[in-house]
Formats: structure tokens, C-alpha cells, sequence
């Protein structure tokens, strides 16, 4: 017997469709939705990220707008043209690409965004508003990783999710998520004692620590539902290829279901950008918000 494989690219897929449903209908009274994205410096994974976020964004029928700056920008100077995406009204969304290079000041980069146009939940105020319960942007992939627990679950009232990591960008905002889900939430990280025994009190388990491959078989509860966010890219003899942070084939045999890497929640995170997009389109325009679950 072996868990269920949730399949991220398919979920995905229905959410865009419905998205780009929705770009179609703004399009009749003359709205495009619009999203900026900025990458400063030449990081080979984050220029394939960018290209696929802006061909899923024009297929879903929005404008896209690619800024790419070179790695020696200075803060000063990508301060100025997030000034200028804030002002332009064709935008409605902006995601600076993470990381940034070590010499600009990452907080400031994402506090001087318009809370509204901040696709990525990562300003403070969104951040703050999560976390308190009031309407926000929700970051992309534990977002994504909500949507596909629901789909999978219903109801997660009651249930325990352990979740391994504590970043800005995944971690607590996937635990506030759940919390406000009425899941009981353990936030599991490096300074943690027997993980092993935390992950196995887990329903849900959701893995986002960036470690290929670290959570084992024998630390899934039997039934649970795993979430597996790492993307490590590996060598293998003369190939590389990409992995979680859970051992997949193990697991597999132990959990009720288990996403895959590739194909679970990243293409789940794009297709929330889209969503978020849209959302903040649709406020600025005053006009009604798309039902946020697909
Ligand atoms: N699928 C997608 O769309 C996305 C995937 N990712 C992937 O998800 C993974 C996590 O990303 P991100 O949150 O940005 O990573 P970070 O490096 O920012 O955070 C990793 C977290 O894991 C914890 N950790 C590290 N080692 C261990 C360990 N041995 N035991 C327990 N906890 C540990 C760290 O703990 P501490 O805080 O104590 O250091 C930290 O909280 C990466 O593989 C990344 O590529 C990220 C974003 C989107
Ligand atoms: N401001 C900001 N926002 C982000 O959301 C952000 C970021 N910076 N920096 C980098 C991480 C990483 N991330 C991914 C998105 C999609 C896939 C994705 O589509 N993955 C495919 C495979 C892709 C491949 O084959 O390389 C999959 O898992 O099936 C992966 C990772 C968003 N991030």
C-alpha cells in the first residue's frame, strides 16, 4: 500500500484556468491585471524562476513586466523604481525575487512596496494583518500548500501540523495559516530537540527546512499528509535533478498522501502569485475579490 500523490501541476492548473477566466471578464470592462517582478543579479535558477513566472502570467492573459538589474544596483537606485511600480496604475502586483545580494538591505527593499501591490505578503503590514486574523496578502506558497491540504482534508479543525522551518517566507507565515485553520501548530527548526518524535505526532506535516531529503520514512505517522516545500537541486553521477526535503519513496509507503518534488507545491506558489494578482487587482479597482480556493 503506498500514500496518495497529490499532484500539484494538475491543482495548479485548475487554479490559472479559473484565474484566467476571471482576467477575461476584467478584460470587458477594459482591466488588465498586472505584475512586476525584479531580479538584481544573475542567479541561473532565479532567471528560469522569472521566465516561468512571466509566461504563466501572459497565459493567464495579464501583463507581465520584468526588471532586471545588475548585481552591483545600489539600494538607492531600486528604491527609485519600486517608486515608480507603486505609481504606475498598469501594476498591481510587485514581487522582488529573493535572495537579494548581500549588499542591499532586504527589509527595507520590501518595506518601501505598497502594502497593496505586494503580491508576496512579505511587508510588514501583511505580515501583521496574517497574523492578527484581518485580510491580507497571503504569501504565495504556504498559500498553496493551504489549498492543497484543503482540497485533500476539508475541515483541518483539531488536527496537528508540525512545521519544519521558520523563515519569513515559508515557515511562520504556513503555521499562522493553519493556526488560523484551528489546527494545533508545533513550529519545528535546527535548534529543535528529537525531530524525529515531532514529526510523528504530525497530521500534517509540512517540510520546508531546504535539506534534500532529510525527513525519513520512519518519522511520518501512518495516514498523515505530508507538504514537502524543499527545492534542492542534487547531483547524481553526471545529472542533476531536483528533491525535497523529504525522502519521497519512503514516505510515500507510510503517509495518506504526500506531494512530489517536482511537481507539488511550486507550480501551487506561481499559480498563487496569479492569484494574488488578481486580487489586488480587483481591490483596486474596487470591484468585487475572486473566491480565494479553487
Ligand atoms: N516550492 C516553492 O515554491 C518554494 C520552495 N522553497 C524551498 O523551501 C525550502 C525552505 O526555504 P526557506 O524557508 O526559504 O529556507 P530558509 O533557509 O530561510 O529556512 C530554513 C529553515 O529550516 C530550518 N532548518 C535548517 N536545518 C534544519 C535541521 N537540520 N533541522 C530542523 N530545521 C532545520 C532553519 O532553522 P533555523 O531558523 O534555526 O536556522 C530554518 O528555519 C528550500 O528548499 C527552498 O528552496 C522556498 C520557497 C518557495
Ligand atoms: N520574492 C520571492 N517570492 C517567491 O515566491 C520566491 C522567491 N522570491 N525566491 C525563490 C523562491 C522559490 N520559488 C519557487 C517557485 C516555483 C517553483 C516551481 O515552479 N517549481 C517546479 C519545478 C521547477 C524546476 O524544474 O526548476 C516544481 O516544483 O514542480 C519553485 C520555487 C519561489 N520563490
Amino acid at each position: 500500500m503506498s500514500g496518495h500523490i497529490i499532484d500539484g501541476r494538475a491543482q495548479a492548473g485548475l487554479l490559472r484556468a479559473r484565474i484566467a477566466a476571471q482576467v477575461v471578464d476584467l478584460a470587458t470592462r477594459g482591466i488588465v491585471p498586472g505584475l512586476a517582478v525584479v531580479l538584481v543579479g544573475d542567479d541561473p535558477a532565479s532567471h528560469v524562476y522569472v521566465r516561468n513566472k512571466g509566461v504563466q502570467t501572459q497565459e493567464a492573459g495579464m501583463a507581465s513586466f520584468e526588471h532586471r538589474l545588475s548585481a552591483a544596483t545600489a539600494q538607492p537606485d531600486l528604491l527609485a523604481l519600486i517608486g515608480r511600480l507603486n505609481a504606475d496604475p498598469a501594476i498591481h502586483g510587485i514581487l522582488v525575487q529573493l535572495p537579494l545580494p548581500p549588499h542591499l538591505d532586504a527589509g527595507a527593499v520590501l518595506g518601501a512596496i505598497d502594502p497593496a501591490k505586494d503580491v508576496d505578503g512579505f511587508h510588514v503590514l501583511n505580515v501583521g494583518l496574517l497574523g492578527t486574523g484581518q485580510p491580507a496578502m497571503v504569501p504565495c506558497t504556504p498559500l498553496g500548500c493551504l489549498m492543497l491540504l484543503q482540497d485533500r482534508l476539508g475541515d483541518l479543525s483539531g488536527l496537528h501540523a508540525v512545521v519544519v522551518g521558520r523563515s519569513n517566507i515559508v515557515g511562520k507565515p504556513m503555521a499562522q495559516l493553519l493556526l488560523a485553520q484551528n489546527c494545533t501548530v508545533t513550529i519545528a527548526h535546527s535548534r529543535s530537540r528529537d525531530l524525529p518524535a515531532l514529526c510523528r505526532q504530525a497530521d500534517i506535516l509540512v517540510a520546508a527546512v531546504g535539506r534534500p531529503r532529510m525527513i525519513q520514512g520512519d518519522w511520518i505517522k501512518p495516514g498523515a499528509t505530508v507538504i514537502d516545500v524543499g527545492i534542492n537541486r542534487i547531483t547524481e553521477g553526471d545529472r542533476t535533478r531536483l528533491v525535497g526535503d523529504v525522502d519521497f519513496d519512503a514516505a510515500a509507503r507510510v503517509a495518506g498522501a504526500i506531494t512530489p518534488v517536482p511537481g507539488g507545491v511550486g507550480p501551487m506558489t506561481i499559480a498563487c502569485l496569479l492569484a494574488n494578482t488578481l486580487t489586488a487587482c480587483c481591490r483596486a479597482h474596487g470591484l468585487p475579490e475572486p473566491a480565494p480556493t479553487p
